[in-house]
Parts: C-alpha cells; structure tokens; sequence
C-alpha cells in the first residue's frame, strides 16, 4: 500500500496572474495537513485542483496512485467518490432540508440504490458523526440553524459517502471562537474515527495547529515551507515568522485611542 494518498507535482495554474507557480507536496495517508498563507495566495485553487474542479496549466495531482489531470470521466468520478468537499461557508442548499443537503453527498445513482430507508439511516449516521441529533435536525432548513450547525451540516455532506479523504475550505471562517473549536475538535475526531487523510485550506492558524501532523505554507504560489506544528512556530524563515507574528495583535496598536 502507498503511504501517500494525495500528491501534488509542480503544479502550475495562472488565470490573469499566475497562481500556482510549481506546487509539490505529498500528503500521506491518514494525515491531517493544514494549508496557510495569506489571502490570494492560491489555497482554495490548491484544493479545487485535488479533484479537477480546475485543471492546472501543467503538472499533475495523484490520489492514492492515480492521475487526476489524466482521469477521463469515468475515473474521475471514481477518484471524486474517494474525495469529501467541505465548501466555505457550509454552500447548503437554502431551499432543501438539512436530510436532502446531506443525502446530496451521494450520487443519484447511489440514492436510488440504497432506497429511501437506508438512505435515511445513512444520512443520519453522518449527522451523528457531526454530533447533531438527527431527529432534532433532519426537516430542519439551513436557515432554521444556527452557524456551527450549518458548518456541521456541511461536514456530515462531505462524509456521508464514507470518503477517504476529506478537503477543509476554511471550516472555520465565520465561527465564533468557541464554534470554531467545536469544528476543530470534529474534524480531529473524524480524522481518528473514520481515518480520514485530510487537507484543511485555513487562515485560523492557532485554531488548526493543534490538530494537523504538518503545516504547508504557500506564498506567491510556491510551497515556502512544510513541516510539523513546533517546526512552523520555531521556524526561522523570514517570510514565515512575518507570516506568524501578522497572526498576533501589538498591543500598542489596541491601545492607541481612536
Ligand atoms: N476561477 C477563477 N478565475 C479567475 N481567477 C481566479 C479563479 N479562482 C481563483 N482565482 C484567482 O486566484 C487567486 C488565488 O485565489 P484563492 O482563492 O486560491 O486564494 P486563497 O489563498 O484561497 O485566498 P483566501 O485566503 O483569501 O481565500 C486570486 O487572485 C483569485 O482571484
């Protein structure tokens, strides 16, 4: 068995502007790997790239041994079925309930042929891996739910499909801090329950930290730094301590009057 699940070769995207300018990065199996970097600097294009929603300029991403960029339809959409999506912002569906949101995870194919009961329970397994109450929630719509909820609904889309792994587009952006911890330790615990490799695009660096084997930096579309949490926080990179120390409010600027 590879222990890579998820790698990216020298991954080149521009649109207007280049993006990605030679992106490699292995992600082993069952790792939790946090992407940072500041704002445009190609995450969500890094991610999107994991499961052809953009196809890169050159280069390649493998998952578990096989091309992406190469894939035709038909292996693409097998490789997508190994992928769970976490969107920003949750990216539910306001008119449908938190049962059809979830149930949107799988294929209509695979609706079908689980048929209504089993699809129920399905669904409902997700929404307890999330730690919701499917009884609680299951008609409810998204707008009848609060933040963190919608978060976990969104979670419990990705998962339903039992994906091996799982993509995090800023699972936090928007959460107050105690919510933001609630999705944390989530997604740490369905890393452990499920086995899940995960790739968590974030700009809540003390919040991820805790919770990722490794941290990549990207900068001006380049990887600028890989490596465990204590590595990030002691690094010695320029660029890499001015990324961090922009993460710490000075105290003079809080207490200049306004
Ligand atoms: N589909 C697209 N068409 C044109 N330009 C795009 C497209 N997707 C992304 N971009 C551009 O690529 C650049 C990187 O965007 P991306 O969303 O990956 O940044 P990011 O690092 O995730 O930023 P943030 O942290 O603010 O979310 C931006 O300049 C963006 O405008």
């Amino acid at each position: 068995m590879n222990d890579v699940m998820v790698e990216y070769i020298d991954l080149y995207k521009a649109f207007d502007h280049p993006v990605l300018a030679g992106v490699t990065l292995d992600v082993g199996r069952g790792e939790t790997i946090s992407v940072v970097g500041h704002s445009g600097t190609g995450k969500s294009v890094l991610l999107k790239n994991t499961i052809g929603l953009i196809v890169p300029d050159a280069g390649d991403v493998v998952i578990d041994g096989q091309s992406v960029v190469r894939a035709d339809r038909r292996q693409l959409a097998r490789i997508r079925k190994k992928v769970g999506y976490v969107f920003q912002n949750a990216a539910l569906f306001d008119s449908m309930s938190v049962f059809e949101n979830v149930a949107q995870g799988l294929s209509d194919e695979e609706q079908k042929e689980l048929g209504t009961k089993a699809l129920l329970a399905k669904v409902a397994e997700a929404l307890e891996l999330v730690n919701l109450t499917p009884r609680k929630v299951l008609s409810k719509l998204p707008s009848e739910l609060s933040g963190g909820m919608r978060k976990r609904v969104g979670i419990a889309r990705a998962i339903v499909g039992r994906p091996e792994i799982l993509l995090y587009d800023e699972p936090v952006t928007g959460l107050d801090p105690v919510n933001g911890t609630v999705v944390h330790r989530l997604i740490d615990q369905l890393s452990t329950e499920l086995g899940v490799t995960s790739i968590i695009v974030t700009h809540d660096i003390e919040g991820t930290l805790p919770i990722s084997d490794r941290v990549a930096m990207l900068d001006h579309g380049r990887i600028r730094f890989v490596g465990t949490a204590d590595e990030f926080r002691n690094s010695t990179d320029a660029l890499v301590r001015a990324f961090l120390e922009r993460d710490v409010p000075d105290t003079d600027d809080l207490l200049e009057p306004v």
